[in-house]
Order: structure tokens, then sequence, then C-alpha cells
């Protein structure tokens, strides 16, 4: 046992998180050969996985353990790529807080007393779990490989989406124009690229073509092409994007924003099936299968005179309708992890996963821009995480204050440091009269100091009159021997 961290012990460190470390685990733990660090703060298990690379931690929970030593501990465990193991009392699994904190940021649990091999061998399993992700995560080019696959994959299980692939395959077996309404962003183009891949022109090419990026007076000669000498400038043959798609399949996004007169020669193209180069000499017949989308009320369009009913009528032989996100149910969920894994690399630290408080952000925002919102939130927040979970915060979703989004341990939490400090405040920094006050004794107030991080955040004259280090672990002269503990 040595007092000292040794980064040479680190692939038989255990982080022990505990404000009163259990000695029976602790002396299991030596006997199977692994070298105990003890801390008791975020801050601690912060300097200590800094400091070498420590992979399985054990956290155990205290005896009575209120919703503010939960989310301490949380707030402990949750900033370090660590495999934690959570040592609990029987029955204590059936608090729904405890069983939470367990789902959201453990490897696994053992309920005490555990008498047999169980918690070394769980050490030993989550050590060589964490080996094998590391390993995995250095295998660069195979997931460059499946990321772009990833990006092309249409995810989703609820009822509405499944329905919209079963409309894509029937779409695939078929060669008539194909028109996909739905928002901005639920994915219209992926749905096109679905149906080309699905059907039997996949072999040849998929050209996209946004209507309302390109200006109205190129857009005629960006579809048809062009001669030589056809206008001022145009000093070669140009082929359009429907001569690109030629045996394939051509996607019009945003068809909605097409000029009028674009929509009278686009309507004859597909009435005739041939086209003509501006400047050209007579008709070139072109098979090309037709898929457009819009995110406009073209029926208004219709009505207002923008959008030509015939063409319409030419373009929506076979109409699917995007859902929007916000009634994806548990999709929304799917999409997420599916944003994470596209992601995850670009964060500094590995991150595991979502936070229930961000799990439940995300179901109660309704996303007014669809799958590409969620995707970009998750991607920032990836970047912007510090800790190894995505949590509400990082989600940064507007109105997220005001809404769900935050358990009752957080708001438990936040209440009692409020109402300490204040009675702090209030008795000019004296523990004993601020403790009478909050009728609490002057230990637990010690306690509720310590982790609330108010001791930590007081300037020093702002210090607790009387706030002495509460070193729990000390009060066991053995388990110091055994035990590193890290400076405060
Ligand atoms: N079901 C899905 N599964 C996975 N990714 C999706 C899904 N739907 C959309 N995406 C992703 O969301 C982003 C936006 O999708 P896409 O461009 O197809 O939407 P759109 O409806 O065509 O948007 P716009 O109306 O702005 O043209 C893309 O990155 C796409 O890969």
């Amino acid at each position: 046992m040595t007092n000292a961290f040794d980064p040479l012990h680190a692939d038989r460190t255990v982080l022990l998180v505990s404000l009163k470390p259990d000695t029976e685990s602790v002396d299991r733990l030596v006997a199977a050969g692994w070298h105990v660090v003890h801390a008791k703060t975020a801050q601690q298990v912060q300097r200590t996985v800094e400091r070498g690379a420590i992979h399985v931690g054990l956290v155990q929970l205290p005896l009575e353990c209120s919703s503010q030593q939960l989310a301490e501990l949380e707030s402990c465990i949750s900033q370090s790529d660590v495999a934690w193991i959570a040592e609990v009392r029987p029955g204590q699994a059936d608090n729904p807080s405890v069983r939470r904190f367990i789902l959201d940021f453990c490897f696994d649990f053992v309920t005490l007393p555990c008498h047999d091999e169980r918690l070394t061998i769980l050490m030993g399993h989550a050590d060589g779990l964490w080996a094998l992700r590391d390993t995995a995560s250095h295998d660069h080019d195979h997931d460059h490989e499946k990321a772009a696959v990833a990006k092309s994959t249409m995810i989703g299980q609820c009822e509405a989406m499944q329905q919209l692939n079963r409309g894509v395959d029937k779409c695939a077996r078929n060669e008539a124009p194909v028109f996909i309404a739905g928002e901005s962003g639920t994915g219209k183009e992926l749905t096109a690229r679905a149906i080309h891949d699905r059907s039997a022109r996949a072999k040849d090419a998929f050209v996209a073509i946004n209507c309302a990026a390109i200006p109205p007076s190129l857009l005629q000669s960006e579809l048809f092409g062009h001669e030589r000498g056809a206008f001022t400038g145009a000093l070669q043959r140009k082929i359009g994007r429907i001569e690109a798609a030629a045996g394939g399949t051509l996607f019009l996004d945003e068809i909605g924003d097409m000029p009028h007169e674009c929509q009278a020669v686009l309507l004859r193209f597909l009435q005739e099936g041939t086209i003509e180069r501006l400047g050209g000499t007579g008709p070139i017949k072109v098979d090309v299968r037709i898929v457009s989308a819009t995110h406009v009320d073209l029926m208004a369009a219709i009505d207002a005179g923008r959008f030509r009913m015939d063409l319409y009528h030419r373009l929506c032989v076979l109409r699917l309708d995007e859902p929007p996100l916000r009634e994806r149910g548990g999709d929304i969920k799917l999409l997420a992890q599916h944003a994470l894994e596209l992601y995850r690399r670009d964060g500094a630290r590995k991150i595991r996963g979502f936070s229930s408080d961000a799990i439940s952000a995300m179901f109660n925002y309704s996303w007014p821009g669809n799958v590409r919102e969620l995707i970009n939130c998750v991607r920032r927040a990836v970047v912007m995480a510090e800790g190894r979970f995505i949590t509400a915060q990082d989600l940064g979703l507007p109105g997220m204050e005001t809404k769900a989004g935050r358990t009752l341990a957080e708001i438990r939490c936040d209440a009692e440091r409020a109402a300490v400090r204040e009675a702090l405040a209030r008795h000019a920094y004296s523990l004993s009269s601020a403790a009478i006050e909050l009728g609490i004794s002057r230990a637990t107030l010690y306690r509720l100091l310590n982790s609330s991080g108010l001791r930590d955040e007081s300037p020093s004259q702002r210090h607790p009159r009387g706030v002495a280090e509460c070193d729990e672990a000390g009060s066991d002269p053995a388990a110091q021997h055994r035990i590193e503990q890290m400076a405060p």
C-alpha cells in the first residue's frame, strides 16, 4: 500500500468514491491485488483520473442515501471515463433515484453483503471491457467506412416511420414519379436516396438539385444543359442534371420554389421523355426517374398561382409523407444515439450516452428543425460536454430552463444549497447558529457544506467559522493504511 498515487499501478487501480469507505470491500480488493485510491469530491476524482489511466471505479452509496448525496456522487463519477460499479445496500436499488443513478452512470452494481468473489470478478470484467473499448476506438479506417454508411441509414421504428419504409419499398419497385412532402429537415432527401438505392436503378446515378438554391435565370440551363454559344458566357457545351441522371434518379428538391418558365419546360420533359439543351438543335431522349420534394404547401402555391396544377399531377403520381420529428416518439432517442455514434469522436472525452435529464429534455422539445436540428444539437453537445454523459444543459435546448429536464433530486439539492447559504449569511457564518435555525445538527450541516460544494465555493473571508476538515475515513486508522486518501 502506498500513500501516493503511482501511475505504474494504473492497470490494477480502482478509484473508490465514498463518503465513508466500506473497509470490507477495500480489504477484498486489496487481497485480490487491486491498488485502491479514495476520492470524496468531484475535483478529487477529476485529478486522480487525469494523473493516471484509471479504468475502473467503485462508488459506495451511503446507507441513508439522500438525493443530495446522490447528486454529489453523480457529479463525481459523471466527469470521468471510468467503468463504475455501484455498491448498494439491500433494497436500495428499489429507490427510483438510485436505479436511475445506476442505469445512467454505472457499468454494473453489487448488493452488500458481498461475501464471495463477485466484486473482484466484476472489477476484472469492467477492466477487460474498458481495454476492449479502448482498442476498438483506435480502429479508425473501419469506423470511417461505417460512418459513411451510417449517414445514409434511415433510422426509425415508430409506426409512422415503419409506414414510410413500406412506402419506400413500394415506390422502389415502381417507375412512376414520387412526390415527398414534409417539413424541413425531416429526411426527404434521405428518403429519395433510399428509393433510388432500393430500386433497379441503384447502379446508376442519383442526382440531386435544390431548385431554391439556384438563381432562376440559371436553373433551366442547370437542368437541361446548353450548347456552346447558346448565350453570352456559354463557352462550351454543358450537360444538364437531367442528362447526368440518365438511367438513374433525379431528385428535385424544393420543387415548390421552381420559377414558372422552368415549370413549363419540366412539364414537357415529363410528358415526352425528351429534353432539349439550350441552343440545341433537337430533342434528346433521356430515361430518368423523377423524385421531387418540398416543404411548402403545394396546394396553397397552386391556389396562389405560383405552381402549375398540371405539373403537380405529373410529379405526384406516388406520394410519401415524412412525419415531423415531434411525432416520432421513442425515435427521438434512437436518432440522438445515432447522431452520437456519428460524431462521438469530435469530443475531447469519450461520451458514453445521454443522462436521463437530457433524454427528457429531448422528448419535451418540439424540434421545429426536425432531424437536422437534432443531429446538429447532439453534435454540438458532444463538443461542449464536460462529462461522460451528455446532459440537458449540454444540449442547450430553448426553453429548457423552464420546462422539465431537471430531476427532483437536482431541484431538492439546489433548494438545500440555497437554504444553507442564506442561513450562514444571516448568522455571520457561525455554524452552530445556522444549524439551529435550519433545525439540523452541526454534523449534518458539515456534511451539507461538503456535499453541496459550498465549502469550496466560498471565498476565504466567507468561510464558515469552525468548518474543519471532515475526513470521515480518518476515523478508521486501519482503513487509512489500506486506502490512499486524495488531498482535498
Ligand atoms: N430517419 C433518419 N435517420 C437518420 N438520419 C436522418 C433521418 N432523417 C433525416 N436524417 C438526417 O437529417 C438531415 C436532414 O435530412 P434531409 O436533408 O434528408 O432532410 P430534408 O427534409 O430533405 O430537408 P430540407 O427540407 O431542408 O431539404 C440529414 O443529415 C439526414 O441524414
